[in-house]
């Protein structure tokens, strides 16, 4: 059977509107949760431990990000990754800055043995993550992405997830597949929790596809450079570009995820 290419799944994706949990930080959550509702998806923003993992039961998915971590979230992220797992549900991480302080390095440490499923973060971020020493000191990335693309192989052989590093062109891999995604704008970077957005994203398309995480982490990167695209044609800069990244991502269609050039095999 043909893989399925990003356009497709789009269209999968809308059809079914899945139901994300998304654990995320409180820089991100409004924008996190327009991202997904634009997009075609139906984000819920439930992350307390008393009913976090009960709510990831019902979810197709679950998206865990630490970038605003306290012990109280962190709770509610290893109940709600736990029960994903038991349910046979697809979780990604997003371990922001994780390198920066002691208590972010164990709580990741400790995220990481349970086994999420899909990994996206920055280039500082992935090559913190295999172990190697990047640039970054908080949550913006110092690195390019082509110096964390070995980094991400690896990770993705030691930890079984699908690895996702974002910046100028992304790159994807499942330790033997691997793409780059090509697009978007530099404007992206300069509003934040662009990148919280897009994992929540990925949540999404994995909700859809759970049996095609590969291609559903090709397709939610590709749909953002579609749409930072698009928005980046009509935006005077920073501001403004936010609020027409949310119009482009409920415009794109298809085939702006399908151009040529989109996606290239790596
Ligand atoms: N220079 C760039 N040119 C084009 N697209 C970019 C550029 N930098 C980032 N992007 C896009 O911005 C989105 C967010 O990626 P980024 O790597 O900035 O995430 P991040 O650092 O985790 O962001 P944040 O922590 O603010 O949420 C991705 O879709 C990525 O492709
Ligand atoms: C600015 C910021 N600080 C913690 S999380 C976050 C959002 C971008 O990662
Ligand atoms: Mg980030």
């Amino acid at each position: 059977m043909a893989e399925p290419g990003p356009g497709t799944l789009l269209e999968e994706m809308r059809a079914r509107a899945p139901l994300v949990q998304c654990i995320t930080n409180f820089v991100a959550m409004n924008i996190a949760a327009n991202a997904l509702l634009v997009a075609g998806a139906s984000p819920a923003m439930v992350h307390d431990m008393r009913e976090s993992g009960e709510f990831a039961a019902i979810a197709g998915a679950l998206t865990v990000n630490i970038g605003t971590l306290s012990p109280e979230w962190l709770g509610g992220m290893r109940a709600a990754a736990e029960a994903a797992k038991a349910a046979g549900r697809p979780w990604v991480l997003d371990p922001v800055a994780h390198f920066a302080t002691d208590f972010r390095r164990r709580a990741t440490a400790g995220l990481m043995a349970l086994g999420p499923d899909i990994l996206r973060g920055n280039a500082s971020e992935i090559l913190a993550l295999a172990g190697g020493a990047g640039s970054g000191r908080g949550v913006d990335s110092g690195d390019p992405v082509a110096a964390a693309e070995g980094a991400a192989v690896a990770l993705s052989r030691a930890s079984g997830a699908v690895v996702a590093v974002t910046g100028e062109v992304d790159f994807v891999t499942d330790g033997t597949r691997s793409a780059r995604i090509a697009g978007g704008s530099p404007l992206m970077p300069r509003v934040t929790a662009l990148g919280c957005a897009l994992t929540c994203l990925v949540g999404a398309f994995a909700a859809t596809r759970p049996d095609r995480l590969f291609e559903a982490t090709v397709a939610a990167l590709a749909m953002f450079a579609a749409a930072g695209e698009m928005a980046a044609r009509e935006a005077r800069g920073p501001g403004g570009f936010g609020w027409m990244f949310l119009d482009a991502l409920a415009a794109v269609g298809p085939a702006e995820l399908d151009a040529p050039g989109r996606v290239l095999p790596a």
